[in-house]
């Protein structure tokens, strides 16, 4: 088995949030994909008008109904909001006006949308204070993972005991200047025997220095490796679509939104943080294993 991946917003030129995807589209962007050692992937769906998410896993789940090559590769659809937090730094590249309070009707509209190829449905705590939509995802067999969140202690306990097992992108998603010991990564680590906990190992959203840290703290068990690819993944520096915004990719190969405060994806495949981790944190190659197949490969069935 390869890499499986569970966060793929697009890839090889292909955004799997554009307003136009074809079948054919969705079949190349998986093709450039398996030629990267990805066997599987989560596509993801980021915020947007419930109108627009919805339409948008719909014609991915069209293209997974439509081929099996397709259907092999997506395993499934990680939701990404609307219910995050709205504020600066925690919103990141999602924009604030469509983003909301959870509530089963609209978690319930996203699902339907995904005619049951929604498997991961990412939020954040404070947006749904008593559980109550994290355990009803729960209790419908999806991975409900914390992300673009500021969740206190107290919200993460009480999103923990309602079925939330993971949390997305630790380290992004979060204001470069946060108070130095109550923050949302120190809170995070603090559970970590409790949450999978996603990183995005491409050496620009986290320094491979404080990624190394940041691995010391989470379980074996618990580490997910995700590229959050974007359509310039496999292509070089230029300008690329994500959901209606333009995203710039330098020579270094980091991908900016326009305004350039934030990070917008990444243009760098699994394949390639697997090599950055062996490289420069001289990781073993059976702990990379572990967290780019074994660990996601878990989670998506259900164990
Ligand atoms: C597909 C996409 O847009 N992903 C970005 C991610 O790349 C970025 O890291 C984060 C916040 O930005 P930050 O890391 O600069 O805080 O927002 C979004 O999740």
């Amino acid at each position: 088995m390869n890499h499986v991946d569970l966060q793929v917003n697009g890839y090889a030129g292909v955004d799997f949030n554009g307003n136009e995807l074809s079948t054919e589209q969705v079949q190349h962007a998986c093709d450039v994909m398996r030629s990267h050692d990805v066997d599987r992937c989560l596509a993801t769906v980021i915020t947007d008008s419930m109108d627009a998410m919805c339409a948008r896993i719909s014609r991915i789940v069209d293209a997974i109904e439509a081929d099996s090559d397709i259907a092999k590769t997506i395993a499934g659809i990680h939701v990404e909001g609307p219910f995050l937090s709205p504020l600066d730094g925690y919103a990141g590249a999602h924009p604030k006006s469509e983003i909301r309070a959870a509530t089963i009707e609209d978690a319930g509209r996203l699902l339907d949308a995904g005619r049951g190829h929604v498997r991961l449905v990412t939020l954040a705590p404070e947006q749904d204070p008593d559980g109550v939509t994290t355990r009803w995802l729960h209790d419908r067999g999806i991975i409900v993972a914390a992300g673009h969140t500021n969740a206190s202690l107290d919200e993460l306990d009480v999103a923990i005991d309602a079925g939330l097992s993971m949390f997305t992108h630790l380290g992004n998603a979060c204001p470069s200047q946060v108070p130095r010991h109550d923050n949302i990564v120190q809170r995070v680590l603090s559970r970590a025997s409790r949450l999978s906990i996603s990183f995005i190992a491409d050496g620009f959203h986290i320094p491979m220095m404080a990624l190394g840290n940041y691995l010391q703290c989470v379980p074996e068990e618990n580490i997910v490796i995700v590229s959050d690819a974007i359509s310039a993944a496999g292509l070089g520096p230029g300008t690329y679509a994500l959901a209606g915004q333009n995203v710039h990719v330098d020579a270094d190969g980091a991908a900016w939104a326009e305004c350039r405060t934030h990070f917008a994806g990444c243009a760098t495949s699994v394949q390639t943080m697997a090599e950055k981790l062996r490289t420069e944190l001289k990781i073993e190659e059976a702990r990379i294993r572990t967290w780019t197949r074994t660990n996601p490969a878990r989670l998506l069935a259900g164990k």
